[in-house]
């Protein structure tokens, strides 16, 4: 069995980028939906799940009233970055190897690739350190990362020789093995920045054959493919327990010596930080987190994983264990990629850990307080007990908590 095909028949679950499902102000099929019988819908209301033709079709037409039930607000038209059907599509790109970074990055491209721009070595306070790598790609212009951990998992792109540098450009890059060795000169502080000082201490890829650098991967790695939350990572958020979840990756990885977090930019579940603060606004009116989005016209989840999918390959990764309990992150991670998710492993909300194992009491962390990206309360459970009903997210949900 697969390891999401256990939670595909659950009761109440919403599949990704859902909008006919439940928002009221689009209708797939008129004859299973209660449309007065005044009400003759037009081509252009009718949904399809190309969502092609939303944009223009909603500000043309105005909804009737019988349709806009009275607690809610007039919806506003969907955005119009949501692709439309008379864009042509754009053409594949030429460049064949994700290794190869291109001059011009072909924004848009339908097989995205990324590439490696910069590492460097990112000491944590116990210590331990990782590697922070930053991407770009060829679909957007985001900064996408990786949080590398232990010598094994190298980047290919950093690794390529570029043309006409020299070792101290490769080393600025972050294209070396080992660690670097401070050479400035102490006495006259002029920075010794031709690397001859330090050759003894790294090894810069020179050679066409970036692998010789890194030793090899001896087992599956831990991998996290973790999306941007500015709220529960910096803002110290109680709705939402994506803070939590990034520091328990990293002390795993920490542990294991090795693993992968792949920070994607795709804040708010893929909607933004605006409009994930407009979903806010309609929790507090006593939405869920997925009504919130449609009622946005947003999908429940509008995220994709094809950058995680060029990232892990160009680290070299096509078997992972992958941190999640989101069954549909799995599915994505290994649709049309040899990327392999060969198990598991379950992020336990730290709270909900506590109940199970009869710690509760214990658990000093006050209600809706953060301490250490811990986080508990009344917003973070029903938070999570909607990912669970309604998302598939596999995590039992406990019985003081439901
Ligand atoms: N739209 C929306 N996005 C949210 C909300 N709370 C958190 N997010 C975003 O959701 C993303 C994290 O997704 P989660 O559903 O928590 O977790 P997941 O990545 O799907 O699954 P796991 O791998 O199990 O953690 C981040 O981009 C957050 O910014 C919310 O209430 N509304």
């Amino acid at each position: 069995m697969s390891l999401t095909e256990s939670s595909q028949q659950q009761p109440g679950y919403i599949p990704r980028n859902a909008i006919d499902h439940i928002n009221p102000f689009f209708f797939k099929d008129q004859h299973h939906h209660p449309l007065p019988h005044s009400y003759s819908r037009p081509h252009s209301l009718s949904h399809s799940h190309s969502h092609h033709t939303h944009s223009h079709s909603l500000k043309q037409q105005p909804y009737p009233d019988t349709l806009t039930p009275s607690s809610l607000q007039t919806p506003v038209p969907r955005r119009l970055s949501v692709v439309d059907a008379t864009t042509p599509a754009p053409a594949p790109s030429a460049i064949s190897s994700y290794s190869t970074p291109p001059a011009t990055p072909p924004l848009g491209s339908v097989d995205p690739i990324a590439w490696c721009t910069a590492r460097a070595r990112i000491p944590t306070p116990d210590g331990s350190e990782y590697f922070l790598h930053i991407y770009e790609n060829s679909k957007d212009k985001k900064e996408h990362m990786a949080f590398v951990f232990g010598d094994a998992i190298r980047s290919r792109s950093l690794d390529k020789v570029h043309r006409n540098e020299t070792e101290l450009d490769r080393v600025k890059r972050g294209a070396y093995s080992g660690r670097l060795r401070n050479t400035v000169a102490a006495e006259d502080g002029d920075l010794a920045m031709d690397g001859r000082n330090s050759v003894d201490d790294y090894t810069v890829a020179g050679s066409s054959s970036p692998s010789s650098l890194s030793s090899p991967i001896t087992s599956v790695p831990l991998a996290r493919i973790h999306s941007e939350c500015f709220t529960g990572e910096i803002g110290h958020s109680a709705r939402c327990d994506c803070g939590e979840q990034l520091d328990e990756a990293i002390r795993l990885m920490k542990a294991e010596g090795s693993g992968v977090v792949v920070y994607l930019r795709q804040e708010g579940r893929g909607i933004g930080l605006a409009e994930k603060l407009k979903a806010y606004n309609l929790q507090d009116l006593g939405y869920d987190t997925v009504m919130a989005n449609l009622l946005l016209n947003h999908g429940a989840d509008e995220r994709t994983y094809e950058m995680a999918q060029a990232i892990l390959e160009d680290l070299g990764l096509d078997q992972v264990r992958l941190l999640t309990n989101n069954p549909d992150k799995i599915e994505q991670v290994e649709k049309d990629s040899q990327i392999k998710v060969v198990e598991r492993v379950p992020m336990v909300p730290k709270s909900w850990e506590a109940i199970e194992q009869g710690r509760a009491d214990e658990f000093e962390v006050k209600e809706g307080a953060v301490e250490n990206k811990i986080v508990r309360g009344k917003e973070l459970d029903k938070y999570l007990k909607v990912k669970v009903e309604r998302m598939r997210h596999l995590i039992p949900i406990p019985a003081m908590a439901s």
